[in-house]
């Protein structure tokens, strides 16, 4: 396998990568960006992508989300998840806080990490880097000016970089879900805890628009595990909706809520049906269990019959 992923080395991302089985014998490609590594997927230079898509603190990571909603259609076929911790690394000759002007993190790190910031190196201004590692690499590098980084206790270590502060983050227990993305083909087969990703744009601005979408699913029993609304880039006011919700493609209340939203937004993009990181089986009402959408299909069928 090949695989492209969020770099440099040292990456949460790369993380990610390598809790997959086979990844430490695999082809690991860095790629600057999110964008750049789906890209490498798209063209066919790698077999899959690993990509962060959401955190249990930031929420959301748009770079993700609006590039696998739109251009060339890709699948997910596995999530990771990652516990994260963030260290403050300093470049040589700084020894206290008080010292710091400028700090370099990725802008979803800064997001977790700023009211530490903001109470601990107040004077400090935040430079934006490409990812954690990238702001840490910075801090070897004579031509970059930021005097800290806030990245992850590995990559420090393993840049033998000085560390001022172990756990920087505002919230203890922070947990990134990754996706590694492949190109359309086979779906992985359900394994009982599985999750499917969906983008729905909204056909029609009007009153009830999302509820359509959402009576889908409450009405075949499906339960969602996440729902953001991210603008389409066409105007104020034209969102999509990206949506993961708790089952397979292959269990039937999954396709009759697939079905029915097909009806309602032709667009819609099945992003995948993958075996979910965590989790229980969902609870599934009798009514809404693969016999009993089976049963109810033979017994219209049956009624058509006489036609
Ligand atoms: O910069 C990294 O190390 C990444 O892998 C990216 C990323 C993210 O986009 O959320 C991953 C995990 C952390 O939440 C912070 C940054």
């Amino acid at each position: 396998m090949k695989y492209a992923y969020l770099g440099p080395s040292g990456t949460f991302t790369e993380s990610a990568l390598l809790q997959l089985d086979g990844a430490r014998d695999s082809e690991r490609i860095p790629a600057a960006n999110v964008n750049a590594a789906l890209s490498m997927v798209r063209e066919g230079d790698v077999d899959a992508a690993v990509v962060p898509i959401e955190n249990s603190v930031e929420g959301g990571v748009s770079a993700t989300l609006d590039s696998i909603a739109t251009g060339d259609s890709l699948q997910i076929v596995a999530e990771i998840l990652v516990p994260i911790t963030f260290v403050l690394a300093v470049r040589e000759g700084i020894t206290e806080l008080g010292q710091i002007r400028q700090v370099s993190t990725h802008g979803h790190a800064w997001a977790q990490c700023r009211l530490w910031a903001e109470a601990n190196i107040p004077a400090a201004v935040f430079t934006p880097a490409s990812s954690t590692a990238a702001g840490a690499l910075g801090l070897q590098d004579p031509e970059q000016h930021h005097d800290a980084a806030i990245c992850s206790p590995l990559v420090a270590e393993e840049r033998g970089l000085h560390v001022l502060v172990r756990g920087v983050e505002d919230n203890l227990g922070a947990v990134t879900r990754f996706i590694v993305v492949t190109r359309p083909g086979r779906i992985p087969q359900p394994t009982g805890v599985d999750k499917s990703t969906l983008i729905l744009p909204l056909a029609e601005d009007r009153p009830g628009a999302l509820m359509g979408i959402l009576e889908q699913f409450t009405a075949r029993g499906v339960n969602l595990s996440r729902i953001e609304s991210r603008p389409t880039g066409e105007g104020l006011g034209k969102y999509f909706f990206s949506v993961d919700v708790e089952g397979h493609v292959a269990q039937e209340r999954v396709a009759a809520a697939l079905s029915g939203l097909h009806r309602l937004c032709p667009e819609l993009r099945f992003l995948g049906s993958y075996p979910a990181a965590q989790g229980a089986a969902p609870f599934v009402d009798t009514h809404n269990s693969d016999d009993a959408f089976i049963e109810a299909r033979a017994w219209v069928d049956a009624v058509r019959a006489r036609l």
